[in-house]
């Protein structure tokens, strides 16, 4: 059992809502409801946010496009909006910029994690889950479609290989130190001159 006491709220401020993101098995799931459970705040998964057209399109092996995705994003940025009393944690793919930037525009609350880790892996783990409406032939194109944070985004990358506990305390230790400035994320340290 988790005896650890949850974060000073000060070090995780009311409002606050970490999206999970992550290529199909990469385990957003597994990890945002761990992480809600231990920040004790809501959880909801992306996956529950889709028109029925978007599930369709998956379960018969389809990518989604952009236009696809725009309703599902919107769904998702109203859940979000409505955690400003609680805060939360929601599971996103977030594969692509521009859907990373619709979530966090004028929201300074959200925190975005990317889940990351070796194709097979992921296959693996894929393929070991029963009643999942994607099937294990579209981790590709999930793939494919991921485009990696840019050295201005504020997103904290987390290989997925090591056990779900592990990953959400790295993911908390995080969210409980101080934010750094977007632009500064991913910079390297300024170094002092020679003498
Ligand atoms: N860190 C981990 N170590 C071992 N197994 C894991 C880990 N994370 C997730 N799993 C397992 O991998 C499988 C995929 O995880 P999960 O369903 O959480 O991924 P997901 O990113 O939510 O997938 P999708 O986007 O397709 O819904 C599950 O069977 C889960 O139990
Ligand atoms: O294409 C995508 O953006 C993803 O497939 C998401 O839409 C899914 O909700 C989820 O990752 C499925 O497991």
């Amino acid at each position: 059992m988790d005896v650890r006491s949850p974060h000073p709220a000060a070090d995780n401020p009311p409002g606050t809502v970490t999206v999970v993101m992550g290529v199909a098995g990469s385990g957003k799931t597994t990890v945002g409801r761990l992480l809600a459970d231990r920040l004790r705040v809501p959880y909801a998964d992306g996956d529950d946010f889709h028109p029925a057209a978007n599930v369709a399109r998956m379960r018969a092996g389809h990518a989604l496009t952009d236009a696809d995705r725009a309703p599902w994003l919107a769904a998702l940025g109203r859940w979000i909006d409505a955690r400003g009393a609680t805060g939360g944690v929601v599971s996103c793919s977030g594969l692509r910029r521009a859907y990373r930037d619709a979530l966090r525009r004028d929201r300074p609350r959200v925190r975005l994690v990317l889940l990351t880790g070796d194709p097979d892996l992921l296959a693996r783990r894929i393929a070991g889950r029963r009643d999942h409406f994607m099937a294990p032939a579209m981790l590709a194109g999930q793939l494919a479609t991921l485009e990696p944070p840019e050295p201005d985004e504020p997103v904290l990358q987390v290989d997925v290989a090591p056990p779900p506990a592990v990953l959400v305390a790295r993911i908390a230790d995080w969210l409980a130190a101080p934010v750094s400035p977007p632009a500064a994320a991913g910079t390297p340290p300024v170094r002092p001159p020679a003498r």
